[in-house]
């Protein structure tokens, strides 16, 4: 027998990765994955085919075997489907602000979507769940906004697990970044959907304990599949900077925006706010609560310094 790697990933460069796609045909166009993509992310066809397509494979022969096994439970349960029946399959997306998860969840809405065994796939991203501002402010939170105690966690929760548990309608709470705060008379509504998946900065966070010192569950308990978006910190500050350029030329320049004063001083004295909300709270959350919890999603993406992802960590044990 030969050696046996007890590594719990296995690790794959691009071109081994993008060799597993098979016959996963091409659904998207061009201008579809233009629109799909977020501000300053380069995602062409080419990152489609290569990274996206093998996923959206692996992710449906993922979901054809989780059906199984819920059918098999059924069969055990002796209770005919009610059950699991209408079960979604719930996907976690993590990593960084600035990452651009928000670009790989929106395509694997449209690219899963595409499949004719799961055509209703819903998006939520946790920005929902912070708490308002005045609650952040309240509680001492504004500069810690993004980490883990700045969301309602039981609220978030509660949420997927209802859309789990094949409620017919579950509602949840909006974020804008244009106020930079929940918007009050908004609501999102997800209507049992085949997949579910939710993006967010700290989606792989294990379960505070309860105060009984009971063992609470946390939205990664209902995950069927994860991934987690990696890349080098200083690229990611990189992207956070030229995005907050970009922003200022473009959203920031409503005058309803939060950030809207940012266009009025020159750039450079934007810039070094933009650095300083970096050094001092997306930089500390990234290293003290997203990173850590890299290990535990199912799937690594591993992005070089032009957003094109160069290696992945797929766990195997
Ligand atoms: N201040 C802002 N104003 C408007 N849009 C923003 C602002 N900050 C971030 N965004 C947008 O919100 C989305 C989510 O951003 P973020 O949470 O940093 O995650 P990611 O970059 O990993 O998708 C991105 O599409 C980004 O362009
Ligand atoms: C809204 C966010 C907390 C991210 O939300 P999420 O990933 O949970 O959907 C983040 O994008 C943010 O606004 N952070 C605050 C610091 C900053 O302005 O960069």
């Amino acid at each position: 027998m030969g050696h046996v790697s007890t590594k719990p990933y296995v690790d794959l460069s691009r071109a081994e990765w993008s060799a597993l796609r098979e016959r996963t045909p091409l659904p998207l166009t061009a201008a579809e994955v233009e629109e799909l993509r977020g501000l300053g992310d380069v995602i062409d066809l080419d990152e489609v085919r290569d990274v996206y397509l093998p996923l959206s494979r692996l992710l449906n022969l993922h979901v054809g075997a989780t059906h199984g096994l819920r059918s098999a439970l059924n069969t055990f349960l002796d209770r005919d489907g009610d059950e699991t029946d209408g079960t979604p399959f719930v996907i976690g997306i993590a990593g960084s602000v600035a990452v651009g998860k928000s670009t790989v969840a929106r395509l694997l809405k449209a690219l899963l979507a595409r499949w004719p065994e799961h055509p209703r796939v819903e998006l939520v991203t946790t920005d929902g769940f912070l708490f308002p501002k005045a609650e952040l402010e309240r509680r001492g939170l504004m500069s810690r906004k993004g980490f883990p105690e700045s969301y309602d966690r039981r609220a978030l929760t509660r949420f997927v697990a209802d859309v789990k548990a094949g409620k017919p309608e579950v509602t949840g709470p909006v974020y804008s970044h244009l106020i930079y705060d929940i918007v009050p008379d908004e609501r999102l509504t997800v209507h049992r959907p085949d997949i579910l998946i939710v993006e967010g900065l700290n989606v792989l966070q294990p379960a505070l304990p309860g105060k009984d010192g009971r063992t609470r569950l946390a939205v990664a308990d209902y995950f069927d599949f994860s991934v987690y978006v990696d890349a080098r910190t200083d690229d990611i500050e990189r992207w956070y900077l030229d995005r907050f350029r970009k922003l200022r030329a473009t959203a920031f320049q409503n005058p309803r925006s939060y950030f809207h004063k940012y266009t009025a001083v020159s750039e450079e004295e934007a810039l070094d706010y933009a650095r300083n909300t970096w050094r001092t709270i997306n930089r500390p959350n990234l290293e003290q609560n997203i990173a850590p919890t890299r290990g535990r999603a199912t799937l690594q993406l591993h992005k070089g310094p032009d957003h094109k992802v160069e290696r992945l960590s797929l766990r195997k044990l």
